[in-house]
């Protein structure tokens, strides 16, 4: 049983992160990995992550919403990973690594982890919304004041709701600033509220604006409750590719788990 933990940040989206190179935690146990991620009863955080050894690449990436399930991919905890992998010497300033949706390029620069998405080629437009998948399921709302809105309230009803189901998704609300900046706010499935900021979730907020015709700009800051994000992609016949999610990720505190 290994009992280190290692707690990091990426724009206050936080991960309890566990080297499990010797497959010693048990990824089964639902019950202790929700215990372990609760604000009251354990450490506290929007989810958990293996690093685990890979064949071929440099680890392998495996990731749990707070509710203890094995969920998509984790964008943040994705420049979360890279950075723990570096400070464990496995890896030095360029990476490539297993997820849950293939394979993922990373650089480190400076305090930046920029680490790179899947190819999106599916961007469903509807007249109050779009849907797309960036590794996890993105609803993308334009709202005029993101102050008027209940994200929790707001964002459970959409989650649960039709076309989603108990299946899911995550629900992004967005405002336009310019054309090259949106502020979002974002309720995650899995954490079942709203978080502090959403990897998948401004990646899928960038390509939307730029499906629906907010921007035609390909470098984007989104502005998140937990600081600023940029995402940068190229454009082929309404197909997106070299997709980089970018931002700091940080190492808070390490601990022993002792439950
Ligand atoms: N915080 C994440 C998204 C994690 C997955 C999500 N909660 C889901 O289950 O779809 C991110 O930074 O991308």
């Amino acid at each position: 049983m290994t009992n280190t933990f290692y707690k990091y940040q990426g724009t206050g989206n936080d991960f309890v992160i566990i080297d499990n190179r010797q497959l010693i935690f048990d990824k089964k146990d639902t019950k202790r990995i929700k215990l372990l991620c609760d604000r009251r009863f354990g450490i506290g955080a929007d989810g958990l992550i293996l690093l685990e050894n890979h064949d071929t690449l440099d680890f392998n990436m495996v990731y749990f919403n707070a509710d203890g399930n094995q969920s998509s991919m984790c964008g943040n905890g994705g420049r979360c990973i890279v950075a723990f992998a570096s400070f464990l010497d496995i890896i030095k300033h360029k990476s490539r690594f297993m997820a849950v949706d293939g394979e993922h390029n990373a650089i480190i620069e400076g305090d930046l982890i920029k680490l790179q998405m899947q190819d999106v080629s599916e961007i469903n437009i509807y007249d109050t919304h779009v849907f797309l998948n960036t590794g996890s399921p993105h609803h993308v709302q334009l709202e005029s004041d993101l102050k008027l809105l209940d994200i929790k309230g707001d964002g459970a009803k959409i989650r649960y709701g039709e076309p989603y189901n108990e299946a899911g998704t995550n629900v992004n609300f967005v405002t336009k600033n310019s054309d090259n900046n949106f502020t979002v706010r974002t309720y995650e499935r899995g954490v079942e509220d709203e978080t502090l900021s959403c990897g998948t979730g401004v990646t899928a907020v960038a390509l939307a604006m730029n499906a629906v015709g907010e921007t035609e700009k390909n470098l984007i800051t989104l502005e998140v409750e937990g600081g600023k994000l940029q995402v940068s992609f190229d454009k082929n016949d309404s197909k997106y590719h070299n997709i980089w999610l970018i931002g700091p990720a940080t190492q808070v505190f390490k601990g022993e788990i002792t439950c």
